[in-house]
């Protein structure tokens, strides 16, 4: 069987309410993603007890620093029996080549992705930074570059995708968060899509947070938003 579409991004302070909603899900509904504030909070017991309970689990800590420290930092990550780790692509090209190495020694190495440009950013926050190609333009030479290095893929805005896939092929993983159902809140995010339109447009796996942890009923927004897709599943 295929790997869930949908990572839900487990964006909590309170770990019980967190293993709340895990407790009603099953790992062939969907992955889980830890990111900074839970794994600051709860380190890697916390992160054990998800893989423990056979969930895929995206480590999302966006390692960005020195390539030796990354890459230390890539394989402690793999050592937690994770699904998908993360880097930033601006920490660069030897940087991204030395995460990759470092996990040829695991046992089961972990998918490796690289962030492009935060689905937070938009035009004026993006123009200020001084890049001097486009937004689009730069998550596409990011992507490629991140190809190059041995990665397996690139965490982008589902509005990239289509370009991605084709220059960097159908094999090479794109996670796209700032995903938002028909009428939901888009908080900070700025570059949004619906899930059935990121998948129309070539993600592989929808990172979701808010609209299903902020829901009323969780469970009930996680199994809305995976009926929304089920047409859109080959
Ligand atoms: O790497 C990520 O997961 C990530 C990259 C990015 O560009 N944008 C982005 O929102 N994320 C993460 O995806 C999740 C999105 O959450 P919601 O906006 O609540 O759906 C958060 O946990 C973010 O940390």
């Amino acid at each position: 069987m295929s790997d869930p579409k949908i990572l839900v991004a487990l964006d909590y302070s309170d770990k019980e309410q967190a293993l709340a909603l895990v407790d009603k899900l099953d790992p062939s509904m969907c992955g889980l993603k830890v990111g900074k504030e839970m794994f600051t909070l709860f380190g890697p017991e916390f992160v054990k007890e998800l893989v423990k309970r056979r969930y895929n689990v995206f480590l999302d800590l966006k390692y960005h620093d020195i390539p030796n420290t990354v890459a230390k930092a890539c394989k402690a990550a793999a050592e937690l029996g994770v699904w998908m780790i993360n880097v930033h692509a601006a920490g660069g090209r030897v940087m991204m080549e030395k995460a990759r190495e470092a996990l040829n020694e695991c046992e089961h190495r972990p998918l490796l992705i690289a962030v492009t440009m935060l689905t937070s950013m938009n035009e004026d926050v993006y123009s200020e930074l001084g890049f001097k190609r486009s937004l689009e333009d730069q998550v596409n030479h990011m992507a490629k570059m991140a190809k190059d290095a041995g990665l397996d893929g690139v965490v982008c805005s589902s509005w990239e995708a289509e370009k991605i896939k084709q220059g960097c092929g159908e094999e090479f993983k794109l996670i796209t968060p700032g995903i938002r159902p028909q009428g939901s809140d888009k908080g900070d995010q700025s570059r949004i899509m619906t899930p059935e339109k990121a998948l129309q447009a070539g993600s592989d796996y929808l990172v979701i947070g808010r609209p299903i942890t902020k829901a009323q009923d969780p469970y009930k927004a996680l199994c809305d938003i995976s009926d929304s897709i089920v047409s859109h599943l080959s």
